[in-house]
């Protein structure tokens, strides 16, 4: 006789229900989503007459209760955009689902103040809801469809403002950092210290200027090893306004053939690299069940340098232009070179260097020309996070000596073979954090001016409170994150000893990215006395 399992008393008592919570939101104050939340979303309220809690959604409620996650979960109609969030979405108001009169505010990519459009509700978070936009029932009087070239805008990650005019985007960029100093700068504002934000300076390409992509592919668990996995970039939501093609088992990664904002060599490479993976499929070959492929384009003056991602047939992929050699390199240890301004750059494939050749000569003129250098050759410039040496080095010519700093000993190392490769001889790099430089300078601080470029974190208190104290004649600070730059401005400008004594005197705008979001900000502080 089989025994008879007597169940014990937890096992027979009631079972749990498991209830989920929701994770508390802590974004990084100056990410987009630390705008969104701290700044973006209580700025709408203002100006609508709501207050925070009239807008906000009873998360963990929603997360237990299936039928009323139902109710939030929705498709909502005629909704007009009210303005973009510093992310490039859109932001509204929609009605609230239990709530008459109540109001939630809804992210919504892709949609462009002044659309009336229809969405579908997918996600309740505390502070607002994540949406797909289904369809466009009213243009906003600023989109231009026609405008946009590639068939997987719409859905993709990459880019925000293909439909956009281009002057337009450089004036939402511009307001871009307008915010920011709003947001994050309230006191220079008060103090009258804010100058008018310049306008933000074109890029000479605007699509094909990308010199680095990073497609990425994901096994899904319905495909078999022989079939090729998407190969591409992550997609935003599952917006359905746009007819764009995706393959049976679309995953978080888009399968994606072509990248129009990547340079043609890149673009290449890209396509190289997507035939390789389908071969390495009907092999069994793939190894990993998910991976980033690099692509960055390399320039070499001497064609028998080059390597790089190979085609079906296993030619090398090059394209000649200007008296140089493109290839596009895979391998993330590959030494690689860029020109700018006629200046040769190595430096390891995955480590930083700026991704759009075309800006750069004019990012430099504009950095040089508002470090005041002496045109006797006499000043003394520092560049603070400077990488494999880009400022420094373009700056060389004009000042008597330079002194670099970085945390990436692979970037110093490059840094000072670019030096030598350039033929020059007064700049010096040392590795450490940004503060360490204040351990070695002995440059006349009259006659010295700083760059800063800090990564999108910005920089701490403790190097500004140093800088302050170091007291150059003049700082420019180059940003790929406004908000941080704002903040660390009113930082410097407020709160060090002789911070003090510094005019804030310009901030404009670089388009590093067109037809996306990015923008890169230059602000320059001079000393008063
Ligand atoms: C935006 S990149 C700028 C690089 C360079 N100026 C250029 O244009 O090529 C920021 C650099 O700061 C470096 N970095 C990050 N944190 C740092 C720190 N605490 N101190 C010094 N360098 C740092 C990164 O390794 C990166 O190379």
């Amino acid at each position: 006789m089989p025994t008879k399992v007597v169940p014990t008393v937890a096992q027979s008592g009631p079972r749990k229900v498991k209830r989920h919570r929701a994770k508390k939101q802590n974004p990084e104050p100056t990410s987009p989503l630390g705008v969104l939340l701290n700044h973006e979303i209580p700025q709408i309220c203002k100006e609508h007459n709501l207050t925070l809690e009239q807008v906000s959604n009873p998360l963990n409620k929603v997360l237990n209760d299936s039928e009323l996650r139902k109710k939030y979960n929705r498709v909502v109609e005629s909704v007009e955009i009210l303005k973009y969030s510093s992310n490039g979405e859109g932001l509204a108001l929609l009605p609230h689902p239990e709530i008459p009169g109540g109001k939630q505010i809804a992210v919504v990519p892709f949609g462009m103040p002044g659309d009336v459009v229809t969405l579908r509700v997918f996600m309740t978070k505390h502070t607002h809801v994540d949406t797909d936009l289904l369809s466009i029932d009213k243009s906003s009087d600023l989109r231009k469809q026609d405008l946009i070239r590639c068939r997987y805008f719409g859905a993709c990650s990459g880019c925000q403002y293909q439909p956009i005019e281009y002057e337009q985007q450089l004036e939402f960029k511009r307001n871009t950092i307008v915010n920011a100093y709003k947001y994050f700068a309230p006191r220079l504002g008060v103090l009258g210290k804010l100058p008018e934000v310049g306008k933000t300076v074109a890029s000479p390409l605007k699509y094909g200027y990308r010199t680095k992509l990073t497609p990425h592919y994901q096994l899904s668990r319905h495909e078999d090893a022989k079939t090729r996995p998407n190969f591409g970039f992550g997609s935003k939501g599952r917006p359905s306004w746009r007819e764009v093609p995706l393959r049976e088992y679309p995953g978080e990664v888009m399968d994606i053939e072509d990248c129009i904002i990547g340079t043609e060599i890149v673009r290449q490479g890209m396509k190289n690299e997507r035939a390789r993976l389908e071969s390495q499929a009907a092999k069994g070959e793939i190894k990993h069940k998910g991976a980033t492929v690099l692509l960055r384009e390399d320039t070499r003056r001497n064609k028998d340098e080059v390597k790089g991602s190979t085609d079906e047939m296993g030619k090398l992929s090059i394209l000649e232009q200007d008296d140089k050699f493109k290839t596009c390199v895979t391998d993330n240890n590959a030494i690689v070179s860029e020109y700018v301004n006629g200046l040769r750059f190595d430096f390891v494939a995955n480590e930083f260097f700026q991704n759009n050749n075309s800006i750069l000569p004019k990012v430099i003129d504009y950095v040089k020309s508002n470090l005041a250098l002496d045109k006797s050759g006499d000043d003394y410039l520092v560049d603070a996070y400077c990488g494999s040496g880009l400022f420094s080095i373009s700056c060389a010519s004009s000042v008597r000596k330079s002194l670099g700093v970085e945390i990436s000993a692979h970037s110093i190392a490059f840094a000072k073979k670019n030096v030598e490769l350039n033929n020059i001889d007064n700049c010096e790099f040392i590795e450490g954090k940004a503060e360490k430089l204040f351990e070695k300078i002995d440059f006349p601080k009259d006659k010295t001016s700083v760059i800063l470029d800090p990564p999108r974190k910005g920089c701490d208190e403790v190097f500004l409170k140093q800088l302050a104290e170091f007291y150059p004649k003049r700082i420019v600070y180059v940003s790929c994150n406004v908000h941080s730059q704002a903040r660390d401005v009113e930082y410097f400008l407020t709160e060090t000893e002789k911070g003090k004594d510094y005019t804030l005197e310009s901030i404009i705008g670089f388009d590093f990215f067109p037809q996306t979001h990015h923008v890169e900000g230059v602000a320059v502080l001079s000393r008063k006395c």
